[in-house]
């Protein structure tokens, strides 16, 4: 608990994590009226310049292009369509850099500006691209500041949410904690905003948010609470810590770590490959799973077999990336399927001996699956 002297094992690694990755987002960098707010800008980098001279390197994940780029295009609010968008984010990004440039500056630190698309995170070879770019960026000295590319990103391949776009960037960098800085302090049962909420100080797996009303954000963001729940559900559960907490209480988040909520690691570490199939590769198609299939690909790590499948669903080719959900619907694993999507209708249902034998390998080979965690 807060304010005793027991303190969290998982407040504990945040707090001693040579490699983090710090996630802000547009509501504590921009003024109501949409412009950058110099002040709050400073006052982060005051708190991560005080970790990165206590031996922290940092990869810094900023919202705000499109929150920075209303006031110079005299805009009043958050456009909706995609192409005003994708201007004031061109506007805005512009100011972003500078002013942390400037900022970070004024402590002799140099930053560089990384702008991702999802195909970045989401191919393999541009996975391992941006790994190399951030390794080598982190082993200069600078600091990266990181965006999606909004200006060039179209509708079907934004991250949408730079929550999520912190967690794979913590992955992908082998960061050992992520910090989520936003306008609030910390989880609450129910969004504060609107009723009398309890706040949540630890959570040690998906139990503990059970029950949990993670609503939308503020006028100028757009995740809200569901999206920095799911990306801190994406990390812990690929072996990261997570700190949540209000940007306002950054020196204390990055420093004793005694604000905000903390969510344990749950799961293990995931090799790049792993990850990259668990969580960042698109998903082609669905196949649905009886009960002892499930139990057989997630309890017991086994390939899955043409037997256990009910339903197949999308169009997918041999070497896409499936989900395997249970008969509820719930995604319980995702994998590399080795037939497509037309051969398995013919196929689903019959065991192996019932198939010809260019037809009895596995539909999904065990080590070309990785079992969820449930969200
Ligand atoms: N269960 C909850 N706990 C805390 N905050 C919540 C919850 N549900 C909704 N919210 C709202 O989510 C907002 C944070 O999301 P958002 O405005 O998108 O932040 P950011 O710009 O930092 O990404 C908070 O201001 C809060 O009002
Ligand atoms: N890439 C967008 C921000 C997207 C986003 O996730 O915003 P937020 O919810 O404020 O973290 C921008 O820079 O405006």
């Amino acid at each position: 608990m807060i304010g005793s002297v027991e303190v969290s094992l998982a407040r504990k690694a945040v707090a001693s994590a040579t490699r983090v990755v710090v996630k802000v987002g547009s509501s504590s960098l921009t003024t109501a009226e949409g412009g950058l707010d110099p002040a709050r800008l400073d006052a982060l980098v005051d708190a991560l310049a005080a970790r990165r001279a206590a031996g922290s390197q940092i990869v810094l994940v900023s919202s705000g292009a499109i929150a920075a780029g209303l006031a110079p295009l005299g805009l009043t609010r958050r456009p909706k369509d995609l192409a005003t968008q994708q201007a004031a984010a061109s506007v805005g990004q512009l100011a972003l850099a500078h002013a942390y440039g400037n900022s970070f500056g004024r402590y002799s630190l140099t930053v560089g500006q990384v702008l991702l698309t999802a195909d970045d995170v989401v191919r393999r070879s541009h996975y391992r691209n941006a790994q190399r770019t951030f390794s080598r960026l982190l082993a200069l000295g600078v600091v990266p500041v990181v965006n999606e590319n909004d200006t060039v990103a179209t509708e079907e391949i934004r991250f949408g949410d730079n929550d999520r776009l912190a967690a794979l960037v913590a992955h992908l960098i082998g960061a050992d904690a992520l910090f989520l800085l936003s306008d609030v302090d910390a989880l609450y049962d129910g969004d504060p905003r609107l009723a009398e909420a309890r706040r949540i100080t630890e959570v040690g797996g998906p139990d503990d948010v059970d029950g949990v009303r993670a609503g939308t954000g503020g006028a100028l963001g757009t995740g809200g609470m569901a999206s920095k729940l799911a990306a801190a559900t994406l990390a812990a559960s690929a072996g990261i810590p997570v700190l949540l907490a209000g940007s306002g209480d950054a020196a204390r988040a990055l420093g004793p770590t005694d604000v905000g909520t903390a969510f344990a690691a749950t799961g293990s570490r995931l090799t790049a490959r792993r990850f990259w199939l668990g969580y960042a590769a698109d998903a082609t198609g669905k196949l649905i799973l009886d009960d002892g299939a499930v139990s057989a690909v997630v309890g017991r790590r086994r390939s899955l077999l043409a037997a256990g499948i009910t339903a197949v669903e999308g169009a997918f080719e041999a070497g896409d990336v499936v989900e395997l959900a249970d008969t509820a619907g719930q995604v319980v694993a995702r994998g590399v399927v080795a037939y497509d999507a037309t051969e398995l209708p013919g196929l689903i249902g019959r065991s192996s001996h019932e198939l010809p034998a260019e037809q009895r390998r596995e539909v999904v080979h065990a080590d070309d699956l990785v079992a969820l965690h449930r969200s």
